[in-house]
């Protein structure tokens, strides 16, 4: 479980070097991810090419499939747009903010006895460049750029990576499985019969 010296990685290709190297050992170390990738400093240059926003809900695009250990990915969040409440299935999530804000706010998981709202346990603002983690034993998430004016992309690390996750409805704590697609995958467009069923947003 040896650890890779804290680098800075310089562009977004290094980090995503940095990232293979760390995720060869089976034992993910939750601090190390996070300072990395908080480390990278976002260079909108480098990461254009895969940030591609929709008129109406969030996008994924896929930048790297960690050799099977991770994804990584980029969601261009237009004004307004968010996510639904969400697990990670059972998957470590990091998410780190390229550009804008993003508001995530916990909430307790449901317990089988519960009717109505949903427990809100905090919320924060992330901000350009900081990183956040979760996963389903610190709680579920709801994300949202919450700006009128400005649009936001942040980069996520799923490991292991997964295609479906469970959205909750806020008010009776009810669940759904829904399928997760990619907009984008490498900078090209995915084709429409592999995006109707995403409906996590
Ligand atoms: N986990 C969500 C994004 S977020 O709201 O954290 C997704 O992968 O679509
Ligand atoms: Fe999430």
């Amino acid at each position: 479980m040896e650890q890779t010296e804290l680098v800075k990685p310089e562009t977004l290709d290094d980090l995503i070097k940095i990232l293979h190297k760390i995720f060869e050992d089976d034992h993910v170390n939750i601090e190390e991810v996070q300072s990395i990738m908080e480390a990278y400093e976002s260079n909108p240059q480098e990461w254009m090419k895969f940030a591609k926003f929709d008129q109406y809900r969030y996008t994924r695009n896929l930048v790297d499939e960690g050799n099977g250990k991770f994804n990584l990915m980029i969601l261009c969040w237009g004004e307004g747009h968010g996510s639904s409440i969400h697990d990670h299935a059972e998957s470590h999530c990091f998410m780190k903010l390229l550009q804008g804000q993003l508001k995530e706010t916990l909430f307790e998981w449901p317990d089988r006895k519960s009717h109505g709202d949903m427990v809100q346990k905090s919320q924060r603002i992330l901000l350009e460049n900081q990183c956040a983690y979760i996963n389903d034993s610190i709680g579920l998430h709801r994300v949202e750029n919450v700006s009128h004016t400005e649009c936001a992309a942040s980069l996520h690390l799923y490991s292991p990576p997964f295609q479906q996750c469970q959205t909750f409805d806020q008010r009776t704590g009810h669940k759904n499985t829904v399928k997760m697609t990619f907009w984008s995958k490498y900078g090209e467009r995915t084709p429409f019969e592999n995006t109707i069923s995403q409906e996590n947003n």
